[in-house]
């Protein structure tokens, strides 16, 4: 068997959503987002180790959530950085052994226990595992001064999410590399880093907490009898 980390980014400010406090802290039914996260992790695998990364300030707040739900004999906590990059780096560093590495946005809080299973699986035979689902709009291709488009093939578009997965002999190293500006996900790192990644079907409710609407979507699924059964 594996060794297993979930490295869980809640470094952010949440400047989109524009709450006082940073949406992953934001209660959705009666728990704060971060709990629904977190619970979904540790139920995927019992020998799975949660790396928390919170914002410092927000450290004490992060610490109330697991003293109130669960206890720290499979969570650490670690510093973000100042952007989703540097949070991950800054988590990756409490990796000690050869593992799979789920990276997750702790703010894609409706997350099924069967992606990680599937991301994981996936991992074991190709190294990579990131989580897509393809796109339902028509999709337009902006010109560098914004003042004409194209149309794009929508079947060739997929939509990124996470968990993104990976062995750590391929992660680790690649977060060596200096940071650019387009490393939005692991994806673009372990790319620049000279590596393909493998793809592997997403979930249309593994939605990203990130304007106000979103939280009520949150809420509406989490409230949902067919969503209860498969998930709690
Ligand atoms: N410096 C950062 C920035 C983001 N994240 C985390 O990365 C995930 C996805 O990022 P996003 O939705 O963009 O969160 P924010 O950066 O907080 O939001 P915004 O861009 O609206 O400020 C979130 O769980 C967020 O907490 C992080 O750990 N450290
Ligand atoms: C990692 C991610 O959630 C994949 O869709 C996304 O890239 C995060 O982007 P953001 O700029 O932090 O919103």
């Amino acid at each position: 068997m594996m060794h297993k980390y979930a490295v869980i980014v809640a470094g952010g400010s949440g400047s989109r959503m524009g709450s006082a406090t940073p949406k992953q802290f934001l209660m959705l039914n009666d728990k704060p987002l971060l709990y629904y996260t977190v619970k979904t992790f540790l139920e995927a695998f019992d020998d799975l180790q949660i790396i928390l990364v919170l914002p410092e300030q927000y450290t004490d707040l992060g610490r109330e959530i697991i003293d109130a739900y669960f206890d720290y004999s499979r969570i650490q906590i670690t510093a973000g950085g100042e952007t989703r990059f540097h949070s991950v780096k800054n988590g990756l560093q409490l990796v000690r052994q050869d593992s799979i590495v789920f990276v997750h946005d702790a703010v894609r809080c409706l997350i099924s226990t069967n992606l990680i299973h599937r991301c994981y699986q996936n991992t074991l035979h190709s190294g990579s595992a990131v989580p897509v689902v393809r796109c339902k709009d028509s999709v337009r291709l902006l010109n560098e001064e914004g003042n004409d488009n194209e149309v794009l093939d929508r079947s060739k578009i997929v939509l990124v999410q996470t968990p993104q997965t990976f062995h750590s002999r391929i992660l680790l190293p690649a977060f060596e590399i200096d940071y650019k500006e387009r490393f939005t996900d692991e994806a673009t790192v372990v790319e620049t880093f000279g590596l393909k990644v493998s793809l592997v079907e997403g979930e249309e409710n593994n939605i990203k907490i990130t304007r106000p609407v979103d939280l009520l979507f949150a809420e509406s699924l989490l409230n949902h009898s067919e969503y209860k059964l498969i998930n709690q």
